[in-house]
C-alpha cells in the first residue's frame, strides 16, 4: 500500500480537568475524562521514491519543521531505522485544517497521533500502541490519548489512561475568536492547584446517578483563561444559559452536552442571532472509538 488518505484527527474535549499538583520539573498533575468528537482535521499520506517527510499543506502560523506531524514521522521513521536497519520512504502529508489551534481540542496532537498510526501501518513498522503512545508523548501530552482512542480517565500529565463509558450524546462548540497558549494558563499565579483528587468510580457513579457526566467536576483552568482572554468569558457564560457550559483543555473553546442533535440545533440558531461575530459554532457527536483503528483494520483486511 503507498497511500492512506481521508484519515480523521478528530477533536478532543476534556469533560471536566482537574489540576491535583505539580511534578518536580514543573509540570501539572492532571485528572481529566478526554472525549473523542466526530470533528476535526483530515489527513492524507502517500509515500515518495525518496526518503524525506514532507508537508504539501501550508498551515499559517506552523512552520512545516516544527509541525508535530512532521516532528512525530521523523521520530518513526527513525525508530523504524534502529529496528529494521534502514530507512522506510519518505511521506508526503497533506492537511485539511478545520481545528482552531490554542482551542483546548487538541488539533496539533490528534493531526500526530493519527499520522503515527497511517505511517506505522504504511512502513510496516510493527510498533505495538502502547510503543506509539511512548513515541508521542515527549511530542505533547494529549498524543497518548488520541492513540489510546476511546473516552479515558487520565492522570498524571494525560498519559496514564483507563477506559471509563463515555456519554452518547451531541455537543456545542462554541471557537470564541481567541487562540489560548497552554503555557499562559499554566503559568498564571493564581492557578489552583490542589483540587482533591477524584477516583473513576466517583466519575462513573455521577453516570448512573444522573444519566450524564458532562456535569462533573469543573475545568481549573477555565478561570484563569477567562481573566486573560474575556472572549472565552463571554462565550461560556452565553452557552451556560442553555446547560452546564464549560471550556476545554487550557482554551480557548467552549462546549455544551445536549442529549439530541435536534436540541444543539436549536442552541447553534441562537448562536446565529447573538450577533456575536468572532463566535465560530458547530455541533459534533460523541465518538466511541477512534476511526483510524476501523479504517486501519478495514485497509489490512483489504491488502
Ligand atoms: C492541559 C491540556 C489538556 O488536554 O491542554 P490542551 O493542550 O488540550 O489545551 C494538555 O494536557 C496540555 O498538554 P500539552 O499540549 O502537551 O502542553 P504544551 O502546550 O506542550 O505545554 C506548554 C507548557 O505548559 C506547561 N504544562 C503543560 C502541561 C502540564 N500538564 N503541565 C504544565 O505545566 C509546561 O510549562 C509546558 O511547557
Ligand atoms: N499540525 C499542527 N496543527 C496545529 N498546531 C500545531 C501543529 N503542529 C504544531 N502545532 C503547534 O501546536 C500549538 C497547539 O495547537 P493545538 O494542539 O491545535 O491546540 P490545543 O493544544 O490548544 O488544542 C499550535 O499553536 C501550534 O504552534
Amino acid at each position: 500500500m503507498r497511500s492512506l488518505h481521508h484519515c480523521l484527527a478528530p477533536a478532543k474535549l476534556n469533560l471536566f480537568l482537574h489540576v491535583v499538583g505539580r511534578r518536580a520539573d514543573g509540570f501539572h498533575l492532571l485528572q481529566s475524562v478526554f472525549q473523542l468528537i466526530d470533528h476535526g482535521d483530515v489527513l492524507h499520506f502517500d509515500l515518495r521514491p525518496d526518503e524525506r517527510i514532507v508537508r504539501s499543506t501550508d498551515v499559517p502560523g506552523v512552520p512545516e519543521e516544527q509541525d508535530l506531524i512532521v516532528r512525530a514521522l521523523r521520530l518513526l521513521q527513525a525508530e523504524h531505522a534502529r529496528r529494521h536497519g534502514r530507512l522506510p520512504p519518505g511521506i508526503e502529508v497533506a492537511i485539511e485544517k478545520v481545528l482552531p489551534m490554542g482551542g483546548g481540542l487538541g488539533g496539533g496532537s490528534s493531526d500526530a497521533a493519527t499520522a503515527l498510526m497511517a505511517a506505522n501501518h504504511l512502513w510496516q513498522a510493527g510498533l505495538t500502541q502502547q510503543e506509539l503512545m511512548d513515541l508521542g508523548l515527549p511530542l505533547g501530552a494529549d498524543i497518548p490519548f488520541f492513540m489510546f482512542g476511546e473516552t479515558a480517565f487520565a492522570e498524571g500529565v494525560g498519559e496514564a489512561l483507563q477506559a471509563v463509558p463515555g456519554p452518547d450524546c451531541w455537543y456545542v462548540v462554541i471557537e470564541p475568536g481567541v487562540s489560548v497558549p497552554t503555557p499562559a494558563i499554566f503559568s498564571a499565579p493564581d492557578l489552583t492547584r490542589n483540587t482533591t483528587p477524584v477516583t473513576i468510580a466517583d466519575f462513573s457513579s455521577s453516570l448512573v446517578a444522573s444519566g450524564k457526566q458532562f456535569d462533573f467536576g469543573k475545568n481549573d483552568l477555565q478561570d484563569v483563561a477567562e481573566r486573560l482572554f474575556p472572549p472565552v468569558a463571554e462565550a461560556a457564560t452565553w452557552l451556560k444559559s442553555y446547560g452546564d457550559a464549560r471550556m476545554t483543555g487550557s482554551g480557548a473553546c467552549v462546549f455544551c452536552a445536549f442529549s439530541s442533535e435536534h436540541e444543539a440545533d436549536q442552541v447553534l440558531a441562537q448562536v446565529s442571532l447573538s450577533g456575536a461575530s468572532a463566535w465560530k459554532a458547530w455541533k459534533a457527536r460523541s465518538l466511541k472509538s477512534h476511526p483510524m483503528k476501523s479504517l486501519l483494520q478495514n485497509q489490512a483486511v483489504m491488502e
